[in-house]
């Protein structure tokens, strides 16, 4: 009975997805159902921010791979091999590469091609689990201040463990409905990221969940939240900031229409996103069609790409923002192991952290954790090394069996080769695998358990 059930949401959500999409798409409706059929290509990005030659493990596991158009960062597996898990990776493991479409990243581009400071305060309203916000640190070279928002517990902790482990320290999250986040926040932020919760119709013929969900109501229903998010990040947005909006969803009322809705009700002016490089906009109204970016995977124009819909504001108006933000100082004498940031220190921990901080906000989490003090030593977490090698304790020990180097960073001890200092990091050929000790003749794992959780 609930089975029969089930199956015929499922022909009705169906029947009524393709009839709506064939209104918009005409004779092209086959090829553009056909495209979100395909099976999804593997890309992944490398970390920006780090300089550890992390494509040389694919390399030595013989997996090929091409770097993809628009961003020098991005790859992707050259046969969509089932066999080959990017999860399960050195790399992947110590915050090295990040799984993620390249559509994802768009949002990130476009909001760094268009920023006019260097030091931006920025908020990520909706992040996690993290793909733009570790991007968006990387991109910038971990400057300036990102405030990363996420209102479901469990998806903000996701959101903390892809911070922590891509070692994005000048990141701070917070977890609030970001409806409300404008009356905490008015005119700060240089640029806003409102990479918005939507219908996911990219991803209709590969998640269950998507397709029987998938109604009109339900597009309506995101439809009015996107409007609600879109304004409270405006107001968080100072004059002359830029506002970026993205979804991974064709619906044009979730698109086009919440673009035609800001530039009707707030003082904004639609930035040129597309430049002609793109799929173009699906409202009919070409003075929003030819400016906001859409990737329809049936044009073929960018091959692999998932379903993207990408749009840019600024805010009319100039002048200095209603910044309520402090520039902290370090009240640790450590020298700090990067530029525009400080270490600050609680019960012990150490902690590294933007040198900016807004006030009269709530954070879950302020910057990345940089290490321990022990009597009057540090002890560096593993992620520091992950992202400073050797630059934070100058003893390197390298090792060159790969199945000695993932029992490593899986959590496991190691037999001792020559070594003659206590501790140090430990190295597969040039990537740091974390930080050990020598205890007994064998090489202590310091990897922060939080990061062996859920790891078979
Ligand atoms: C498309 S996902 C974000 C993906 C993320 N930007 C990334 O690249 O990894 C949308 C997010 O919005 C969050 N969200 C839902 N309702 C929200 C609200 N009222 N305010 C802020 N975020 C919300 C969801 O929990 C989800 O994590």
């Amino acid at each position: 009975m609930l089975i029969k059930y089930y199956l015929m949401c499922k022909r009705v959500s169906m029947h009524s997805f393709v009839e709506k999409y064939r209104l918009i798409f005409g004779s092209n409706i086959d090829n553009f159902l056909q495209s979100l059929k395909l099976p999804k290509e593997k890309f992944f990005r490398l970390n920006l921010a780090r300089n550890f030659n992390y494509l040389s493990e694919f390399e030595y596991l013989n997996i090929p791979f091409s770097r993809c158009d628009l961003f020098d960062n991005v790859y992707k597996l050259k046969e969509s091999d089932k066999n080959i898990r990017l999860s399960d990776t050195i790399s992947f493991f110590t915050g090295g590469i990040y799984i993620q479409n390249p559509s994802s990243l768009l949002p990130v581009k476009f909001l760094i091609e268009n920023i006019d400071v260097d030091e931006p305060v920025i908020l990520d309203m909706a992040s996690a689990p993290g793909g733009k916000t570790t991007a968006l640190s990387e991109f910038l070279d971990r400057r300036g201040l990102i405030v990363a928002n996420e209102p479901s517990k469990s998806r903000l902790k996701d959101l903390n463990f892809n911070i922590e482990k891509n070692f994005a320290y000048n990141v701070a999250t917070v977890s609030y409905d970001g409806r409300v986040l404008h009356k905490y926040l008015s005119e700060v932020f240089d640029a806003v990221l409102l990479d918005a919760p939507c219908s996911n119709e990219n991803k209709i013929f590969h998640d269950n969940a998507v397709l029987n969900n998938w109604s009109e109501t339900l597009v309506e229903r995101l439809a009015k939240l996107q409007r609600e998010l879109i304004e409270s990040a405006c107001f968080t947005l100072r004059k002359g900031g830029i506002l970026i909006y993205s979804t991974c969803t064709f619906s044009i009322e979730e698109n086009e229409q919440i673009v035609e809705y800001l530039l009707s009700e707030y003082d904004v002016e639609l930035i040129d996103l597309n430049k002609g490089d793109f799929d173009y906009g699906l409202s009919g109204n070409s003075n929003i069609d030819k400016k906001v970016v859409r990737i329809l995977p049936h044009s073929g124009r960018y091959p692999g790409f998932d379903g993207f819909f990408v749009a840019g504001f600024r805010k009319k108006g100039g002048g200095i923002s209603n910044r309520n933000v402090k520039i902290l100082n370090s009240g640790y004498g450590l020298r700090t192991p990067a530029e525009d940031s400080i270490i600050y220190e609680i019960k012990n921990d150490l902690y590294l952290s933007p040198k900016y901080q807004i006030s009269g906000l709530k954070y879950e989490k302020f910057g990345t954790k940089l290490g321990k003090k022990i009597k009057n030593m540090v002890e560096y977490s593993s992620q520091a090394c992950w992202e400073f090698g050797d630059k934070l304790i100058k003893k390197k020990l390298v090792i060159d069996d790969y199945e000695k180097a993932k029992k490593f960073v899986k959590g496991e001890n190691l037999k001792l080769k020559d070594y003659d200092n206590k501790e140090g990091v430990l190295f597969f050929k040039d990537i740091p695998l974390g930080y050990f000790k020598i205890v007994d003749g064998r090489i202590k794992n310091k990897i922060d358990r939080y990061f062996l959780r859920g790891l078979k």
